[in-house]
């Protein structure tokens, strides 16, 4: 069954263009310049209940703008939308008890008080029954592994931690989609492992349908089984994650320091991005690496060296620019 279904949705801004200067904020007063701006145009949409989507896309693509439309915090331009049976921005009571949303970068959480105070404040809100309470409670404290922070002033608490608590108040009614908008940004590794391991249980055993924005590709990876790609507005490709990334992420960014002041040369095939005298950031084919390690290795005296997975904005590119077409 469909849980979300959204055809040809439209989000376009109406943005107040302002002279430069304190003529043009006069001028601005009498006579406005607007700009339109499609934030998402023509997108359509289908998700299974249970499915854990992740929705990646540079910088402005259009990814919170998508999620707002979803839970209705903002109405689309055109198109039509179905989440949960619900046209989401009458926002009806019934409708807000079937979603949870949790950005990374925004708090829901009250830093002078406890979680556990928290908690009861949202059990209140949503008008949980007290035995359904007590048992989500205990099996998100047990997951979370979060027992010793309960009772804590919130802003005493480092961001992992927070984010875990995040999470257990956006479950605690028993939500069938949840939406994440960037929830491990900021976090260490140990950090966005744990809350990478915590997402999928709750996939898993609860059926919870997530859809998931992130940044970082090791949680799209690891958790999402399909993807969507997004690109000024427009969907580039709905498919396979891992067929994605094959296709289309084909290099690992390097960066390595030198001891002394060095200019590095290779034999073997790398695109430069940036170069100081002690410091060289590179891209090379994935299939290449170990190679130019090596090199490395025997040929310079090197103070750190880190491998990271390409940019999803050169994954994008490569999409954009692959006319053979993309899986939908
Ligand atoms: N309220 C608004 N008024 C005008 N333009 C807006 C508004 N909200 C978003 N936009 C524009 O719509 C485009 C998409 O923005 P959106 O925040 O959805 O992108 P995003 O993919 O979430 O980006 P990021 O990864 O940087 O958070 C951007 O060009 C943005 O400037």
């Amino acid at each position: 069954m469909n849980i979300i279904e959204t055809k040809n949705l439209t989000k376009t801004f109406q943005r107040f263009q302002k002279e430069p200067g304190l003529k043009g904020s006069m001028k601005g007063l009498f006579k406005r310049k607007y700009l339109m701006k499609s934030a998402v145009s023509d997108f359509t949409l289908t998700v299974e209940e249970g499915e854990f989507i992740g929705l990646i896309g540079p910088n402005g693509a259009g990814k919170t703008t998508l999620i707002k439309m979803l839970t209705g915090i903002i109405a689309p331009s055109n198109g039509e939308i179905s989440v949960a049976g619900h046209y989401p921005n009458k926002l009806e009571n019934s409708f807000k008890r079937q979603y949870a949303v949790v950005m990374g970068q925004k708090s829901q959480l009250f830093f002078e008080l406890s979680a556990n105070d928290t908690f009861l404040l949202f059990k209140e809100l949503y008008n949980i029954p007290e035995d359904e309470y007590r048992k989500n409670l205990d099996y998100f404290i047990a997951l979370f592994g979060v027992t010793d922070i309960l009772d804590v002033q919130v802003r005493t608490l480092s961001l992992g931690e927070r984010m875990k608590l995040e999470l257990i108040v956006a479950l605690l009614h028993n939500p069938k989609i949840l939406f994440l908008d960037e929830p491990t940004i900021g976090l260490d590794a140990v950090a966005q492992k744990q809350i990478r391991k915590f997402l999928k249980e709750v996939n898993e055993t609860k059926g919870t349908t997530i859809i998931l924005t992130s940044h970082y590709m090791e949680d799209i990876k690891s958790l999402c089984k399909r993807c969507v790609v997004i690109n000024e507005g427009k969907k580039l490709f709905d498919g396979d994650t891992d067929l994605l990334f094959k296709k289309y992420q084909t290099h690992k960014k390097v960066t390595v320091s030198f001891v002394q002041e060095d200019h590095f040369t290779s034999e073997i095939d790398f695109i430069p991005l940036e170069k100081s005298p002690y410091k060289t950031t590179l891209l090379i084919k994935k299939e290449l690496s170990q190679e130019l390690l090596k090199d490395l290795l025997v040929r310079y005296e090197l103070d750190d060296i880190s491998i990271e997975e390409e940019d999803i904005g050169n994954v994008v590119e490569r999409i954009y620019n692959d006319k053979s077409g993309v899986s939908e």
